[in-house]
């Protein structure tokens, strides 16, 4: 099998005996996947030539490519009677598990669609989305790779649990970058994931987006967790900036942003990338949720309990930059306390006193030794006057009866200074080259000191950090003092949709029939809505626009104002999941795959050649035949039919099972927590290790439950929200609401382990892009090294072209966006072609979001994403009473009490990792394809083996 498919293009001798058919007279040699042996003197000039030419084009296809290329034809030539149809393929299953076992068996145990490869999705206006691959694996359900099916071009698709807290909690997603895309980011400008449709199918909501690359983890995980080059950090950091400017000029707070949820785009611009993952997002008047942030990115204010603002981001930003310099989390936490221990320890500073004071979550960390008085130091370094002092760890086990997970200390250096300063230089770097990145390290130790600001009013906002030398690339001189910002004037716009009952605009908004149905008739029953019926009897339309933003239009009355909190009305959504009565939706059936057959077949083809019919049973059967997974289909080998979850870089998941997205909030039982794990880690890391990871303590908490009812109260919920009025930095006052001490409690689970291991697939045998090229590639520069690590890591040879959602009707912004065009875009090409100039569409120092526009930031000259559909549902899921509910609490990615969660994120452990996924050397990369190289590592242990990214949990 291993073969190497040089220039030389013998013909294909079939052996009659594996093939088990006759060869015939009248076959004709071909070229084929296989190819006889054919000795070359080496003594002749032109043998030798011939040897060295297929020397030097060693390129490997992927094993399945080899096998399953002209495999038609073949099987054609070996019998000609042989008939292929795609229809009797067996299905590859996408979703784990893919027994349906809810909703007409649509859906499985955990509430997710079943998924197979060309399950079509199809949204009102018959627009048919067709499932290709998965993407991710997320809390809310699955991403998919979808087809949109009257162009060539691809889209990601989040087909949401069909499950109302999920639902609703999608529709926040919806709602919020419906919000952004359309009327802060309408041009495409600032970084932002376009949304392009959404649509209820067989009870799930589906939400439709720009198909973007992987994330910046796996090109941290790419290059061995060594760190990327400044200037790459530099571009990075701008961009996410501009989109942090938009937010906040949106008044919205991301409350998620984190490595994984910046993808890399697919345009032809490889080093452009977009925030992703609105799903915890959040109106920072409206700053509910108390359980936000993965743990590694979380800000000291949410850790504390203390009220929030977009300020949090910034604090997510700065541990980001931090990574992507350090390819190691800033501070990896493995757990809360320890967070806090790492965050003070590396700042040499601990939380102000004005904060220790009214933070909720104080005694949980701090002892007090003194009187309480406002020093109003913010960041009061250690050992100084203050009266709080950090726990030791035999006093925090005292008081809370447990010892505190604590993980390793991975940097030699404590101190951000220290540990930035004495990072490795890369290998080989001349002198000059090494004092200019000294200087440059200067700039980040001050950028980030800025950003990773215990008080978030003394943090620097996007604004003022986008001007920082470091991100500008002026000479850092002295350290940065940021201009103030003139008080913000709070993002007031009111939301309204028209509506007229029995139709009117929301035919034309795009709301799709199911989704009117789903509050069709409902009645406030509901714990998650109290509100009046919805009787828009034909509000259908096709996806991607909803509603409008007319001002002034009453929406039955019902519809509140964003933008001022005083005023909000709760009455219909539109899309309260409560009221659903969702019809089945044409498209492809699932049903007719029996689970048993699935297994069958599941088997037959992970065991066997992968085709679901080899030649002879070909020869058995000259009707229309199946061979399973078409070529474009691959299938890691090691992998079962059954692709999971988790694999949005091709190479084996975004992280090991802990960096991956939890099940917070799910209201599925334990064992589906246990399913999910497993789903993920039955993928495995592309390392092949075993990674044993305690986790941190699971919240069995009381606090947003989901679907139960014994939800404790939290009637101040509602009106317990803190309101931050931000102005000048120095000036924000924070507004504490009466019921901001009522935020519950959360009890906390005994950790749990778990253990994953699989075996590390050659990403040749199942990576399209893969070649050994890549791996003949020397180090060139930091960012030709980034271009390869970016083109092919981050399927970059799917642009996504010109996806016109043609059913999708309704307002979007056709003037903002161009088609693009559907080029595709070869690593090879992506290779050679792309330089450092290739970047300089985000250089530039903006210094507002509009001077942005103005400034250089318009209209990129690559190709532009589909035109979009911006959607505003005409609902207000943030400020929906059923997140305040006294009856229910909606979900929100939080641990929930039905046990305890496998899957809070990991800890770095030591044991059961010998060759931890994170550990340099053993990815699919690591084999000289790392770009970026460091000397060495700074660490003195081995990486962190998982992200804490989603445990939202235990903040008491
Ligand atoms: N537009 C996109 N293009 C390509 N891949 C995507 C896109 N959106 C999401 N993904 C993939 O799907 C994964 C899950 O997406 P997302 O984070 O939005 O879902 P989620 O349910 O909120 O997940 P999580 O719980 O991890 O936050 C992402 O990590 C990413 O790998």
């Amino acid at each position: 099998m291993e073969e190497a498919s040089t220039s030389s293009a013998e013909g294909f001798y079939p052996a009659p005996d594996a093939v088990n058919c006759r060869p015939r007279s009248s076959w004709t040699p071909r070229r084929g996947p296989f190819s006889p042996y054919v000795l070359q003197s080496s003594a002749s000039p032109s043998g030798l030539a011939q040897r060295s030419s297929s020397l030097r084009v060693v390129v490997k296809r992927p094993l399945v490519a080899r096998l399953t290329k002209d495999i038609v034809e073949t099987y054609h030539n070996c019998n000609p009677t042989f008939k292929y149809s795609d229809a009797l393929n067996p299905k590859r299953f996408l979703t784990n598990p893919s027994v349906g076992v809810q909703n007409d068996g649509y859906d499985n145990v955990n509430s997710d669609l079943i998924l197979s490869v060309n399950f079509v999705l199809v949204n009102r206006s018959q627009q048919r989305y067709i499932v290709k691959d998965i993407l991710g694996q997320g809390t809310f359900g699955q991403v998919v790779k979808c087809q949109v099916s009257e162009t060539d071009s691809h889209v990601a698709v989040k087909v949401i649990k069909n499950q109302d807290a999920y639902t609703q909690q999608a529709l926040v997603e919806v709602h919020i970058l419906g919000l952004l895309n359309s009327k802060f980011d309408p041009d495409d400008n600032n970084h932002i994931v376009r949304m392009l449709d959404y649509f209820v199918y067989q009870h799930h909501l589906c939400i439709t987006f720009e198909m973007l690359g992987s994330n910046l983890y796996e090109l941290i995980r790419m290059n061995s967790f060594k760190g990327l080059p400044l200037s790459i950090i530099q571009l990075f950091s701008k961009q996410i900036l501009r989109a942090l400017v938009v937010m906040k000029e949106a008044g919205i707070i991301h409350c998620d942003l984190k490595p994984e949820n910046i993808l890399i785009s697919t345009s032809l611009n490889p080093a452009e990338i977009k925030i992703i993952d609105f799903g915890s997002a959040c109106f920072e008047h409206r700053t509910v949720y108390s359980y936000i942030q993965s743990r590694y990115y979380r800000s000291p204010e949410v850790l504390l309990g203390y009220p929030y603002t977009t300020a949090i981001d910034m604090w997510s930003f700065g541990c980001i930059v931090a990574e992507l310099f350090l390819g190691l989390p800033l501070f990896p936490g493995a757990s809360e306390f320890d967070l806090l221990k790492r965050m003070t320890a590396t700042l040499g500073l601990q939380p102000p006193d004005h904060i220790l004071n009214v933070a909720r979550n104080t005694n949980k960390f701090f002892k007090r030794i003194g009187h309480i008085e406002d020093t109003g130091d913010a960041g009061a370094s250690i050992g100084c006057k203050s009266p709080y002092q950090i726990l030791t760890e035999e006093e925090y086990e005292a008081r809370e009866r447990k010892k505190p997970v604590m993980g390793k200390q991975y940097f030699n250096f404590v101190t951000l200074e220290d540990i930035v300063k004495n990072y490795p230089h890369r290998k080989n770097l001349p002198d000059e080259e090494i004092a200019k990145e000294n200087s440059t390290r200067l700039a980040l130790i001050d950028f980030l000191k800025g950003l990773v600001e215990f008080d978030p009013v003394k943090r620097w906002s996007p604004l003022q950090a986008v001007r920082h030398p470091f991100v500008t690339g002026e000479p850092f001189t002295s350290p940065y003092r940021p201009l103030l910002e003139t008080p913000r004037i709070p993002v007031s716009q009111t939301v309204m949709v028209d509506y007229k009952p029995g139709g009117g605009r929301l035919v034309d908004s795009g709301l799709s029939p199911q989704v009117a149905k789903m509050n069709k008739g409902y009645l406030p029953n509901s714990p998650h809505y109290q509100m009046s019926s919805f009787s828009v009897a034909s509000s259908y339309g096709s996806m991607g626009s909803y509603g409008s933003y007319n001002d002034g239009i009453g929406v039955g009355g019902s519809y509140g104002s964003y933008g001022d909190s005083n005023a909000y009305a709760y009455h219909p959504s539109v899309v309260g999941p409560s009221g659903m009565s969702i019809h089945a939706h044409g498209g492809a059936s699932i049903l007719g795959a029996s689970p048993d057959a699935s297994r069958w077949r599941t088997s037959q083809m992970h065991q066997g050649n992968g085709f679901g019919a080899s030649p002879s049973a070909a020869g058995a059967a000259f009707g229309p035949m199946s061979l399973g997974a078409s070529p474009s289909q691959f299938t890691p080998p090691n992998s079962q039919i059954q692709v999971t979850g988790g694999s949005p870089g091709k190479y084996g998941g975004p992280a090991s099972p802990a960096r991956s997205a939890s099940i917070h909030g799910s209201p599925l039982s334990k064992a589906a927590a246990v399913g999910q794990f497993n789903r993920r880690r039955s993928l495995g890391h592309p390392t092949g290790v075993s990674s044993f990871q305690p986790q941190e303590n699971n919240a069995t908490s009381q606090h947003w439950q989901g679907h139960q009812a014994d939800a404790i109260t939290s009637a101040s919920h509602h009106d317990g929200s803190s309101r931050g009025h931000l102005g000048s930095p120095r000036g924000m006052q924070i507004q504490q609401t009466s019921n901001f001490h009522h935020w519950r409690v959360q009890k906390e689970s005994s950790e749990k382990l778990e253990c994953s291991s699989s075996s590390p697939p050659d990403p040749g045998d199942w990576d399209p892009n893969y070649s050994d090229e890549l791996l003949l590639q020397d180090d060139a520069s930091d960012v030709s090294y980034i271009n390869a690590g970016i083109a092919t890591g981050m399927r970059l040879s799917h642009p996504l072209g010109s996806a016109i959602l043609t059913g999708a009707v309704g307002k979007f912004n056709q003037g903002s966006n161009q088609l693009a065009t559907s080029s595709s875009c070869s690593t090879t090409n992506l290779r050679s072609n792309a330089t450092v100039q290739a970047y300089s569409h985000v250089h530039g120092n903006p210094t507002s979001a509009s001077e942005m526009h103005a400034m250089g930031y318009g209209p990129r000259s690559v190709p532009k994403q589909p035109p979009l559909h911006h959607v505003m549902p005409h609902f207000m899921p943030q400020s929906s009473p059923s997140r305040f509910s006294q009856q229910q609490q909606p979900t929100h990615r939080f641990n929930h009490n039905h046990g305890q969660s496998t899957f809070a994120r990991g800890q770095p452990t030591p044991s059961c990792n010998t060759t931890g996924p994170r550990s340099p050397g053993q990815g699919a990369f690591a084999s000289g394809s790392s770009w970026g190289r460091r000397a060495g590592h700074p660490i003195s242990a081995n990486p962190p083996l998982s992200h804490a990214r989603k445990d939202y949990g235990r903040i008491s």
